[in-house]
């Protein structure tokens, strides 16, 4: 029996989710869409501006059938998000055999290709007769390519800010297209989006990329601002590119989401693929971004810094401010790995000073039980206080992200009044900004790792002709997930999560719930 589902836009494209009758659900298209999903349910397939309008059962001829017996199946809430494909718009594109069908690295693997019935389920905790929630594609090598080797040119982009981890990406990118699908046609366009039609390009092969995973930074340089969806696409066009790399964070994302409609609105045979990259670790559905890791560690080094400078003098208060704009993920996990932070404050908890319950107040306790403290701070944290004290205009960078005023110096500043003044008590201030320090490290041998796997996910996804998609680990397990999917909400700590509460047990701060002045 089927299950068709009708997809409103463009009139060309119709799916069917055939059902077999060992239920399971099939895509009626053509590979890549050619699905097998075992265990029956809705299935949706969520494909970039495309939304299914209507469900209706039929069987393998695809003639109706009673739909009872398909209801009755539809009812465990699997929901299928899928990434585009270039054969939505282009249908009779070509396929080839994967080169690595014949590699000899991947000689006696087990699998070589990814099932294309394989999908990643985005919630892995559930209960008894819960609903099987979302699932994303596995990403991986599939049996079929849609670009021959010889005719591809390939090129990759770094935007927005440093992230440890960028360099690796890109050797991994370049040696995964050159060692794996013998690529050799490689432009490293420079400067972020802008560079695409104000510079020139950079030849990328194995050889120039060899050891940059050893520098922090990124070799094609980055910039924030200056997406300008057409001349970017006319860029792409003009020098016959068709597989785009893009590595950046959610701006950097939504910006390949306009590339990739754009490319579809011109029907070009053209993969865009994102690679997420945030140190905050802000970016939604991913388990955790590239460089977040080495980023966590190198903070411990600023930490342990103030924790030497003010255990070794009287009254000693040091303040660490680390990167995250509106989550505090780098701060959470830097003081639960240090256990020598007195306090974390994060943008998502809000905090107060004065009162019952209230910063002073622990400060002042701290520095009686053990004489000394270290406070822990993301960017993002008290914001609205600091505009408050200085009164200053909104101002926003080249990409419209809001410019943080300095946390930090109005912190120190605070306690310094109130001790000195208020409570007329002599206290030993370290203000410590380790911010870009931290985010221009070379990545460590974990992230080194996980940059491989995602440089590696999207060479593979492209290869295999999606377009418009991101990478990344969807429990564990690396997925391509829909770019609207990773740009639509914000990953923040969650308050309620056991996570934060695991901080609160360790650090016994105040959790600045009541406030009583
Ligand atoms: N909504 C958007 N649409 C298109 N491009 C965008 C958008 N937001 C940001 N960009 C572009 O993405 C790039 C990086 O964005 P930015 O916010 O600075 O960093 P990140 O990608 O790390 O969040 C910039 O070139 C910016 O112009
Ligand atoms: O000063 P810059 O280079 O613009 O970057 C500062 C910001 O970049 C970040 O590292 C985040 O960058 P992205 O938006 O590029 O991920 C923030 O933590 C920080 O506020
Ligand atoms: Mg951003």
């Amino acid at each position: 029996m089927d299950l068709s589902l009708s997809l409103s836009s463009p009139p060309n494209l119709h799916f069917s989710l055939t059902k077999s009758l060992s239920f399971s659900t099939r895509f009626h298209k053509p590979l890549p869409f050619f699905t097998n999903f075992t265990s029956n349910s809705q299935i949706y397939s969520i494909i970039t501006g495309y939304q299914p309008i209507k469900a209706q059962s039929s069987n393998q001829n695809n003639t109706p059938i009673d739909t009872a017996d398909a209801a009755a199946d539809d009812d465990d809430g699997f929901i299928f998000e899928d990434v585009p494909h270039l054969t939505n718009f282009l249908p009779d594109l070509p396929t080839y055999p994967n080169p690595l069908k014949y590699s000899q690295a991947y000689a006696i693997v087990k699998n070589t290709f990814v099932s294309p019935e394989d999908v990643l389920a985005q919630q892995i905790v559930v209960q008894k007769g819960s609903p099987r929630g979302v699932h994303f594609r596995r990403a991986g090598p599939r049996e079929k390519v849609y670009f021959k080797p010889e005719e591809v040119r390939a090129c990759i982009v770094t935007c927005g800010g440093l992230c440890p981890g960028i360099n690796t990406v890109i050797r991994e990118i370049v040696c995964g297209l050159n060692y794996m699908y013998g690529v050799s046609n490689i432009l490293g366009i420079e400067g972020g989006y802008r560079g695409f039609y104000s510079k020139n390009t950079m030849e990328l092969n194995p050889k120039v990329v060899n050891d940059i995973h050893k520098r922090g930074g990124t070799i094609l340089q980055t910039s924030r601002g200056g997406h300008d969806t057409n001349k970017i696409v006319d860029n792409i066009q003009d020098r016959g590119i068709n597989q785009v790399y893009i590595i950046g964070g959610d701006g950097t994302q939504k910006g390949a989401a306009a590339i990739f409609k754009e490319v579809e609105k011109r029907r070009l045979p053209v993969a865009v693929a994102g690679i997420p990259k945030t140190i905050d670790n802000d970016i939604a559905v991913i388990d955790k971004s590239f460089g977040f890791d080495t980023a966590v560690e190198e903070a411990q080094r600023a930490i342990n810094a103030a924790h030497v400078e003010v255990e070794s003098v009287e009254n000693g208060v040091g303040i660490v401010k680390l990167m995250g704009r509106y989550s505090g993920f780098i701060a959470m996990f830097a003081t639960l790995a240090s256990r020598d932070v007195d306090c974390c404050l994060i943008p998502e908890s809000p905090f107060y000073l004065e009162g019952q319950g209230g910063l002073f107040e622990f400060v002042q306790r701290r520095l009686k039980e053990n004489g000394h403290m270290v406070i822990v701070l993301a960017e993002g944290a008290g914001q609205e206080y600091v505009s408050q004290s200085v009164n200053a205009p909104e101002e926003k960078d080249a990409s419209g992200n809001k410019l943080l005023l300095d946390v930090g110096l109005w912190l120190t500043q605070q306690i310094k009044d109130h001790f000195t003044t208020v409570k007329k008590m002599a206290i030993n201030m370290k203000y410590i900004d380790p911010t870009y320090m931290i985010r221009a490290v070379p990545s460590n041998a974990y992230d080194n790792i996980y940059c491989t796997l995602l440089a590696q996910s999207a060479v593979h996804g492209a290869m295999a002709g999606y377009s418009g998609f991101t990478v990344g680990p969807v429990n564990s397990r690396h997925a391509y997930i829909p770019i609207e999917r990773v740009t639509e909400a914000t990953n923040v700590v969650k308050l309620t999560d056991r996570m934060w509460a695991r901080l609160l047990a360790s650090t016994n701060q105040p959790i600045f719930l009541d406030r009583h002045e």
